[in-house]
């Protein structure tokens, strides 16, 4: 692989004497890191106190894009952005870094299943997981975006064994969003009124959406809503809402895709409590999150599946003791069942080892 390193010292003196943080983010020069290095580097991933030192990584192909959005970085000025680097070097990206966006992967186009890129996009993992491993920081905490989102952190967390596996997360915190968005508007309440939303399973078709514990300022979402919309409207319309973007917009989801990664991470870090519009909202409800299974819910441990999820002490932890009815377990199961082919798919490629 190339080393392309360009360095831009943005800012010489930052406007805090904070030490900064290194942030990685693959895939810089494609939609979703366009749409997301200008809320990094301004400070809405970890706030407005931090400076952010930024390594981009790409591939050859991707590296003058990312270069050229390097230059705009330069361009915005923001105080907060301590340094920019772009690379193409695994080693050199993931060197001591505190937070890691795993997003550089091929997108899916009409007509796939996100399981399709399984093996287009599962020998990606692999080499980062192991370059985390090397060169990261103690308190690295690693989402992966790339699809399929959940086995590819499998993977990145098999080829990790000194970094603690609840370091490695996959993003369906756009799954969970999109719930809510789809929730709001068929209640006509605004999303700062629901809580209690669930994501379960794969970022994939299979994921269960689950209101059973969702609530609406108080009152059960179930008293509000009839379970024939709920199964032949919102929970296939929430799952397959990817599909949709891509059918509508002719490429698949970015910006709410960056949004939900901010989201994702800036919790992890700072708590489920630092609710996007102020409220603590967020402190008193849960969100959800793929995290590596500890066996709660009947999930094999070690798979990467989307759990009820709170940030406590800077540790996603699982909601426990919610009640599962049957409607809810055959969707959980089905998503999981759905996973443990991946991972049995992924270890017949050799990705992962048994
Ligand atoms: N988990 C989720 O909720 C979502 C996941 N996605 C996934 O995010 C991924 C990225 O999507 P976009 O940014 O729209 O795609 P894109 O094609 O615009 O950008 C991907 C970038 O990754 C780069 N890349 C490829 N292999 C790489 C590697 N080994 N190391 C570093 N960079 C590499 C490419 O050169 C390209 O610039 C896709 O897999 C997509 O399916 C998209 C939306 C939501
Ligand atoms: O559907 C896709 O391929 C992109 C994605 O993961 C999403 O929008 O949820």
């Amino acid at each position: 692989m190339t080393q392309t390193p360009v360095a831009h010292p943005v800012s010489p003196s930052t406007s805090t004497a904070a030490k900064p943080v290194t942030v990685t983010l693959t895939g810089a020069g494609g939609q979703i890191g366009y749409a997301l290095l200008f809320r990094i580097a301004s400070g809405q991933l970890l706030g407005p106190d931090v400076p952010i030192r930024l390594r981009m990584l790409e591939i050859p192909s991707g590296a003058a894009a990312a270069a050229g959005t390097a230059l705009e970085l330069q361009d915005c000025a923001f105080p907060l952005l301590h340094s920019v680097d772009v690379t193409t070097d695994l080693a050199e990206a993931f060197d001591g870094t505190n937070v890691a966006l795993l997003v550089g992967s091929r997108p899916r186009g009409p007509g796939m299943e996100r399981g399709d890129l399984l093996q287009a996009n599962g020998t990606i993992f692999g080499p980062q997981g192991a370059a985390i491993n090397e060169g990261a920081a103690d308190d690295v905490r690693v989402v992966v975006v790339g699809n399929p989102a959940n086995t590819n952190a499998l993977i990145a967390a098999a080829h990790a064994p000194d970094v603690p596996s609840d370091r490695f997360t996959a993003l369906t915190r756009l799954d969970h969003n999109r719930a809510l968005g789809l929730l709001a508007a068929h209640l006509e309440l605004p999303v700062g009124q629901l809580s209690g939303v669930t994501i379960w399973g794969n970022h994939s078709a299979t994921q269960y959406p689950d209101v059973f514990h969702a609530q609406a300022n108080g009152t059960p979402i179930t008293d509000l809503v009839d379970e024939a919309w709920l199964q032949n409207e919102f929970i296939p319309r929430v799952a397959k809402r990817g599909a949709e973007i891509i059918a509508v917009r002719g490429g698949s989801s970015v910006a709410s895709a960056a949004n939900a990664t901010i989201d994702h991470m800036r919790q992890w870090v700072g708590g489920t409590g630092s609710g996007r519009d102020g409220s603590d909202r967020d402190g008193v409800d849960w969100t959800s999150a793929a995290v590596v299974s500890d066996g709660s819910y009947g999930v094999p441990a070690g798979l990467v599946s989307s759990f009820p999820v709170r940030s406590v002490n800077g540790c996603w932890e699982i909601v426990q003791g919610l009640a599962i009815e049957e409607f809810s377990r055959v969707r959980i199961d089905a998503s999981v069942a759905e996973l443990i082919e991946e991972r049995d798919a992924v270890r017949a490629l050799g990705l992962i080892r048994d």
